[in-house]
């Protein structure tokens, strides 16, 4: 087992990155209360629940299982979990536990975030984006109609369990999802990680265990340092952003047919175009983004929209200051920028571009 500290003073925690960790759950968490909620969805609860339970012992453990899906990601459900804890009279001293994806994981730490203002918050992520970036870093969110993430708090787990057993279960789609996120950390920040990347493709595809073990454990030590330098991004944490505001304003517009994962790889292949365009990235570089988003089974090709629905979404972005768009853009492999964005014909011709390309080289 590996161990990581989030570095956050006297709100430091562990991420416990190994196999077969469930079962240690109660000497990896001996610190919880009595007063347990275990929030899951209808798809991870008949694989993991009944596992984590045994591990966790005999306090008083209830159980709130959501559907499946962003949809899900709501202040409906919000409230429902939080007449769950009303109805079983949880004291601030209770713990929540996020036991599934990043769905799950958003919305449970919302609801750990605001309940009694504020109760102790355990995440178990069972999928890989949720292992390498959703489970770490305290961004907690519901969505709203007009656009992702717009209602939550940054609000720290006590500690992050991430056994990489569960991943056999996750369909190949949602897989690939976790592996946007893991090429962002290669991109913003580690040039060699994303050489590494490059090599043990196929690896990570085929879920190679020693090629996933080590993806994992680079993504969370990459997030980790940046969050503990910049929690409440005010500004390096921004980079973990990138493709974001392109993926989000695809992901709000097609919450059916887009998933996140898939959502960010598209905006990050604009992101680069949108630089290329500009001679800031070097043709050879953007190439090499794009070639890896496609070797992992990634979107490079947004789907299509009108301008005015890209402008709708994007200026909601969460980075939007002064009525200003500012977007995460990639200088180099290993590199990147915030940069103020105010010539939309250029964010038109970068996402067109990134089309043809496509359809060009394929
Ligand atoms: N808070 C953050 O920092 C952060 C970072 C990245 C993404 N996110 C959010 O995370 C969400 C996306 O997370 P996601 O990709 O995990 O989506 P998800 O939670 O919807 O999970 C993807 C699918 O996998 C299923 N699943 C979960 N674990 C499984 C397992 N072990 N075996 C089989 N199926 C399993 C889920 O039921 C779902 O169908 C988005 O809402 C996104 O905005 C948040
Ligand atoms: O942890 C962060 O910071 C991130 O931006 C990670 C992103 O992968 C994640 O999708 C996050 O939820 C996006 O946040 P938002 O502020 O753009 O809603
Ligand atoms: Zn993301």
């Amino acid at each position: 087992m590996q161990c990581i500290t989030v570095g956050l003073d006297e709100r430091s925690y562990p991420i416990y990155i190994g196999r077969d960790l469930f079962a240690q759950l109660s000497r990896l968490l001996p610190q919880l209360p009595n007063q347990i909620l275990i929030v899951t969805n209808q798809i991870v609860a008949p694989l993991y629940l009944e596992q984590v339970q045994q591990a966790l012992g005999d306090g008083q453990l209830v159980t709130h299982i959501i559907g499946d899906g962003e949809g899900e990601k709501s202040l409906h459900n919000y409230q429902h979990i939080m007449d769950t804890l009303i109805a079983h009279s949880f004291n601030r001293d209770c713990a929540v536990i996020a036991l599934g994806g990043g769905v799950v994981g958003d919305l449970a730490g919302f609801v750990a975030a605001t309940y009694q203002r504020g109760v102790d918050f355990y995440q178990i992520p069972t999928t890989l984006l949720a292992q390498v970036d959703s489970s770490v870093g305290g961004k907690t969110a519901v969505n709203h109609p007009g656009g992702k993430n717009l209602i939550g708090a940054f609000y720290q787990p006590r500690a992050v369990i991430i056994d990489t057993d569960c991943l056999a279960t996750l369909t190949d789609r949602d897989y690939a999802c976790g592996l946007a996120e893991v090429i962002k950390y290669g991109i913003i920040h580690d040039a060699q990680f994303f050489e590494w990347l490059e090599a043990h493709s196929q690896d990570l595809i085929q879920r190679e265990p020693q090629a996933v073990a080590y993806a994992v454990r680079r993504s969370c030590e990459i997030k980790a340092e940046i969050v503990a330098a910049d929690e409440r991004e005010q500004n390096q944490r921004a980079l973990l952003n990138l493709g974001h505001t392109f993926g989000h304003a695809i992901e709000a517009s097609h919450y059916d047919s887009w998933h996140h994962g898939e959502a960010v790889a598209a905006g990050t292949a604009i992101a680069a175009e949108f630089m290329r365009q500009q001679d800031e990235l070097s043709d050879q570089d953007a190439e090499r983004i794009r070639r890896l988003l496609q070797a992992c089974n990634l979107p490079v090709v947004a789907p299509s929209m009108p301008l005015s629905q890209w402008q709708d979404y994007m200026q909601r972005d969460k980075k939007v200051k002064a009525g200003q768009l500012r977007l995460v853009l990639p200088t180099a492999i290993g590199a990147a920028c915030l940069r103020t964005v105010t010539d939309w014909d250029r964010v038109a011709s970068a996402i067109s571009a990134c089309n043809s390309a496509c359809n060009e080289h394929d």
